[in-house]
């Protein structure tokens, strides 16, 4: 176990009140604590890092074994975030801050909700009604379980630079352990602050999840081909796409927010990628001069990101069923438009962060019954599940058009 510092407790404690009291997104409010003061070494970084994690991803449980109340001041988060080194085994030091806990108390408030799916695995009930409701009582238990652990760093190898076996004993030299989880990934089985690695400032690797390296594969693109990433954001799964085309051929990429693709463009300099071009969509027409034109078409389509609450845990606390029901009509609109930029005998990949059926296969389902969808087939489908392949909840799926 390591060694409780106030200081770490203190940057937790400020971090947590401003993503909870704040709205602020918890990866961007942990990168700027740990910003704050440079001094600190890679070992404290990732305590507060991960306890900070710990308490986003367990705050209804441990809020429950509190007392239920909502944390207001900075001493209810020190001691929330004792609960939390209390239930990860570690020893409290006697500091003024956390108070004094009455142990059994907090041993039966902890027996109460181990009972309760909704309490144990700390989510809104609105949220396990909805997982129940769409994936079954079993399989949402399971999923859920998964979903709440730490979760793994994967690596892809930029085979436009580099091999996954050159990549693996690069960082090697660097005191970082990895090993092969498919053509391409890697696994890192000891954590360090990869972006400060020599090898991924000159591109050789980029950090993605096993689950989102499939989606590029899946699309069975060939060099030489027009090929549109229609959802590309900062272009994960274009630079992806452009090594699996090996720079030959056009990718085009497109998304509504143009700042994304500037951060696509940097990464893909840093990528050695040499035929991609970004296009931001500020009108209808951006996808009708695309219409007949492309051999391959990715929607990695907006969604409510259920999949990645591994990675995202606070996404819990921010997602609502307005917003579910928002993003389900947003990614009917885009594969029902964005459909039409396939050409005959053309392939489209759907994919989704997310394990909910209603973004998934029942959206793959509408869109073959629907007029769009008309000469379309269904190739393949798959729901990656964090209890299954052990990384991100992820679904892709390949239709060809006739
Ligand atoms: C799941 S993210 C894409 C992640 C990206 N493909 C990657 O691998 O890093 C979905 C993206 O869709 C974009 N988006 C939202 N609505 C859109 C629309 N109507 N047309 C195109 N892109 C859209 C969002 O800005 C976001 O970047």
């Amino acid at each position: 176990m390591d060694r409780l510092y106030p200081a770490h407790i203190e940057a937790i404690a400020e971090a947590l009140s401003n993503i909870f009291g704040e709205n602020k997104y918890a990866d961007r409010e942990i990168a700027r604590v740990l910003q704050a003061d440079k001094r600190r070494g890679s070992k404290d970084r990732a305590f507060i890092a991960e306890h900070t994690y710990g308490v986003v991803r367990n705050y209804r449980l441990l809020r429950h074994v509190m007392g239920g109340s909502k944390p207001k001041k900075r001493e209810d988060w020190w001691r929330l975030i004792g609960i939390h080194l209390l239930s990860e085994g570690y020893e409290l030091p006697e500091w003024r801050e956390f108070g004094d806990f009455d142990e059994e108390e907090l041993k039966s408030r902890w027996d109460e909700a181990k009972a309760i799916r909704a309490l144990r695995e700390s989510i809104p009930d609105w949220l396990d009604k909805v997982g129940e409701e769409q994936l079954g009582e079993e399989l949402w238990t399971s999923t859920l379980a998964a979903l709440n652990e730490q979760a793994p760093v994967a690596l892809r190898a930029n085979t436009l630079k580099t091999t996954p076996e050159e990549l693996a004993g690069v960082l090697a030299s660097d005191g970082i352990g990895t090993e092969p989880i498919s053509a391409n990934g890697l696994l890192v089985t000891e954590r360090k602050n990869l972006f400060a690695t020599k090898a991924f400032k000159q591109g050789l690797f980029e950090v993605q999840d096993f689950s989102s390296q499939q989606a590029a594969p899946t699309l069975e693109v060939e060099p030489g081909q027009t090929v549109i990433d229609a959802c590309a954001g900062a272009g994960g799964k274009s630079l992806h796409l452009a090594a699996l085309m090996q720079n030959k051929g056009r990718l085009i990429s497109l998304d509504i927010h143009e700042w994304k693709l500037n951060e696509l463009k940097k990464r893909a300099r840093r990528n050695g990628v040499s035929n991609l071009e970004t296009r931001p969509i500020t009108s209808t027409k951006v996808i009708k001069r695309l219409s007949g034109k492309a051999d391959r078409l990715l929607l990695d389509v907006p969604c409510s990101g259920l999949g990645v609450l591994r990675r995202n845990p606070d996404a819990k606390w921010k997602l609502s069923q307005d917003f579910i029901d928002r993003v389900v009509k947003e990614q009917t609109e885009i594969i029902t438009s964005y459909s039409r930029m396939v050409k005959p005998g053309g392939k489209m990949v759907y994919a989704t962060c997310s394990i909910l059926p209603q973004e998934n296969d029942a959206q793959v389902d509408a869109f073959l019954a629907s007029p769009a969808g008309e000469g379309w087939t269904l190739e393949h489908k798959h729901t990656f599940l964090p209890q299954v392949e052990g990384f991100d909840g992820f679904f892709v799926s390949r239709l060809v058009k006739e």
